[in-house]
């Protein structure tokens, strides 16, 4: 399994490029740190990755990735329903049952170190526990690439610092992981740096 970008180069219709001749091979068990300036293209890139947008020079491979997973810099759950059904019930959907979902999303939880706060209503956590279940979250499901777009861009020093610190629990899973962020301590938990202010 892996993501081949050969020679990606993007620009927008009328916009001048904002980065050119990417070439990189990106694997499972590698946390990708995607930095660079506001509107160096950070998110454009990760859609690229992901298939949404067609670069506009360049090509990129993805071979045996057949689920793709997000997570948004804001993080988005249902105010009333509580943190562990919010990782219960992909799991249904993606075809456990209600026992072994439950296993699973208390294992995750676990890891991601929210199991006091797993009976919580999604309104009740802290910002930095809301962010780290997102992650928790859309690793349960296991997808081949896991994209992750500034996920401590909403939280303080201290806050994000309890999300970077399971940025290592991602490269264990055996995903393609990439993480677009201007943090540099996000920077620092990643396996490897894509810097896209050196691309254009
Ligand atoms: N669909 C689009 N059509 C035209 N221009 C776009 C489109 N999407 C993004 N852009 C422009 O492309 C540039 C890069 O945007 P992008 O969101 O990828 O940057 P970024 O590095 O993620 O920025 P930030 O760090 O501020 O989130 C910006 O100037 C943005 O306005």
């Amino acid at each position: 399994m892996r993501v081949v970008l050969e020679n990606v180069g993007h620009a927008f219709p009328g916009g001048a490029p904002l980065f050119t001749a990417l070439n990189r091979e990106l694997l499972p068990h590698h946390v990708y740190a995607l930095s660079g300036p506001s509107g160096s293209g950070k998110s454009t890139l990760l859609s690229i990755l992901a298939g949404w947008e067609e670069p506009s020079a360049g090509c990129v491979v993805r071979e045996g990735i057949t689920r793709t997973g997000w997570v948004f810099q804001n993080p988005h759950g249902v105010a009333r329903r509580n943190a562990l059904d919010h990782v219960v019930l992909p799991l249904i959907a993606h075809g456990l049952g209600r026992r072994d979902a439950e296993r699973t999303a208390h294992d995750h939880l676990e890891l991601f170190g929210l199991a006091h706060v797993a009976d919580r209503p999604f309104s009740a956590l802290s910002g930095g526990e809301a962010q780290r279940l997102m992650l928790a979250r859309g690793m349960a499901t296991g997808p081949d690439l896991f994209l992750v777009d500034e996920p401590t861009a909403q939280l303080d020093r201290r806050t994000a610092d309890t999300v970077n610190a399971t940025l290592g629990v991602l490269s264990r899973a055996g995903s393609i992981v990439v993480v677009a962020t201007h943090d540099s301590a996000t920077r620092d938990a990643c396996t490897d740096h894509i810097d896209l202010s050196v691309t254009t």
